[in-house]
């Protein structure tokens, strides 16, 4: 469902914002898929073999990485691993437009170990219900579609304020010499975008998570993700996530 965004798309604020939009769709149903299974508790806490100091969690991570690193899946800088440091190198080059874009200080930026915290502490207690049904490798493969929708959506901020100082540079240029964090916030930050992110996602959560059938109004009131979480989930970790790594990013802009 991922989807990848042309290099011209990247340098307008209205198209990163349309592609913020869709990628919503793509976050809620995955949550919805996750929701399915229960906590399954052991598949984090268990280690996966006898001598190892992974989780079942852990490995699966890592190994499907290793896997998509070498099939080019990290060459996009819209892409952010959650082992970096255990990547092999790709198989081929494959040519990526959009590679430039970035100025090269902010590019490396990653804050995935904040996104899988708040995903595994936070996020999954919400929407899952207690219990172990053993399902643990569909489980973990729901958990990185998850983790890695969050995070695409998340380090798309390196891109948004790549295009907010490219249109105002006299605005953030003094800020990001001083290093004054809370000026850069302010700049970035448009509070009726959010207010209109909350409730959308809210509706969103509503429509997609409803059983279908073939009269039209068998709602029974249940959803397959509570939508208060979702708007929860964007108003406290994915919305203030985005902007710290804009933050973070400006902050280099200039070096
Ligand atoms: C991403 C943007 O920057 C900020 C972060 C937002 C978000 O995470 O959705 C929305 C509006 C801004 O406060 C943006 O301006 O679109």
């Amino acid at each position: 469902m991922a989807q990848s965004t042309t290099s011209d798309e990247l340098l307008n604020l209205d198209s990163l914002r349309k592609s913020l939009v869709r990628q919503e769709d793509t976050i809620i149903f995955y949550l919805i898929e996750r929701a399915k299974y229960p906590r399954n508790l052991a598949l984090y806490h268990d280690k996966c073999a006898p001598g190892s100091s992974d989780s079942l969690f852990e490995f699966f991570l890592t190994e499907t990485e290793a896997l998509q690193a070498k099939a080019g899946r990290y060459v996009s800088p819209e892409e952010n691993a959650f082992f970096p440091d255990k990547l092999p190198a790709p198989l081929l080059q494959n040519p990526d437009s959009s590679t430039q874009i970035l100025h090269p200080a902010g590019a490396s930026i990653n804050v995935n170990d904040k996104i899988s915290n708040f995903y595994l502490n936070k996020l999954l207690p919400l929407i899952t219900r207690e219990g172990d049904d053993g399902n643990y490798a569909a489980t973990a493969a729901s958990d990185l579609d998850c983790l890695q929708a969050l995070s695409r959506r998340i380090h798309l901020g390196k891109f948004v304020a790549e295009v907010k100082f490219r249109d105002a540079p006299g605005d953030y240029t003094p800020a990001i010499h001083a290093k004054n964090e809370e000026a850069l916030m302010e700049l970035l930050t448009f509070p009726s975008v959010e207010e209109a992110i909350k409730k959308r996602v809210a509706n969103k959560a509503t429509i997609f998570g409803q059983d279908v059938d073939l009269q039209e109004n068998n709602t029974n009131g249940e959803y397959k993700v509570n939508p208060s979480v979702v708007s929860r989930l964007y108003e406290e970790w994915v919305m203030p996530l985005t902007k710290f790594v804009e933050v973070e990013y400006l902050l280099r802009r200039l070096e």
